[in-house]
């Protein structure tokens, strides 16, 4: 379980340039949750993703893992728990590197041989089982640079990367917002079969407002830094698209 405690980000504090990303958010987000993220641009959602994998640290507040408190544990120790993706598919894999080394770095993750650790036989075969799964073809091309991959495909592997050892939070950024509507949509497919199959508790931030309403269990709306609005259960089924867009300025 992640909890927010009255967390606030304020930059350049005391300057003509003040701005509060984040104003005095209270969360509490269950195991298992996977909850989509709404709001208008400089909303705060950035951010709120950015506290949490410790890119950018808090004004005030706190941030607690499974009862832990994170707030200053710096972003390399909270990367072996949490998984991110961005809207770029050009960052979270190494191009100069293969498939198959990109996977191996992701698998030993949190491991004590590290970044040493030579792939086996045993990897090999696990790592084609997973990229089976995408159906794009990947596992035919483990010795492939991932430099020579499309968006798509590197996306795909991306995310595949980030959940090969199960994170406790799954962060997605707007990961499928640069993709064509057809490999956006598959990457989307794909995305919600790994985190319905392992349970991962995710945050996705989108700007598709029928995406926010019809993927994961709940959604929340921010609005200058604030969460103004939490839908789960019946209120959320019974939310229209249009209904959204008639109480909030989704420009
Ligand atoms: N590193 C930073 N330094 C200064 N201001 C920042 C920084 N990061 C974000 N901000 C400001 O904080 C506010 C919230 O930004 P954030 O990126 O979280 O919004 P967002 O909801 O993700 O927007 P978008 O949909 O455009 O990506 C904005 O006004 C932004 O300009």
């Amino acid at each position: 379980m992640l909890e927010f405690i009255d967390v606030s980000v304020c930059f350049h504090s005391g300057t003509a340039d003040e701005k509060m990303a984040l104003d005095h958010v209270s969360l509490r987000i269950e195991d298992g949750d996977f909850i989509c993220v709404l709001g208008t641009n400089g909303a705060g959602k950035s951010t709120l993703l950015n506290v949490i994998s410790g890119a950018i640290p808090v004004t005030s507040g706190k941030i607690l893992l499974d009862g832990e408190d994170i707030t200053h544990l710096p972003e390399h120790k909270r990367a072996r728990a949490i998984g991110r993706l961005f809207q770029d598919p050009l960052k979270g894999t190494a191009p100069n590197m293969t498939i198959e080394e990109n996977l191996g770095l992701a698998y030993s993750r949190g491991k004590r041989a590290g970044f040493h650790r030579a792939i086996k036989k045993k990897d090999r075969r696990f790592f084609i089982e997973k990229l089976s799964a995408l159906h794009l073809g990947l596992e035919e091309r483990l010795k492939t640079k991932v430099g020579l991959l499309s968006g798509g495909q590197r996306q795909a592997l991306t995310l595949l990367m980030a959940t090969i050892v199960t994170p406790k939070l799954l962060l997605l950024d707007e990961h499928t917002a640069a993709l064509d509507p057809k490999t956006a949509a598959s990457i989307m497919e794909i995305s919600e079969e790994i985190i319905k199959q392992h349970q991962i508790t995710t945050l996705m931030i989108t700007h598709n407002i029928s995406q926010a309403l019809l993927y994961g269990n709940k959604t929340i709306i921010l609005n200058e830094g604030k969460i103004v609005k939490v839908l789960e259960k019946e209120e959320r089924k019974q939310t229209s698209v249009e209904d959204l867009l008639a109480m909030y300025d989704f420009v």
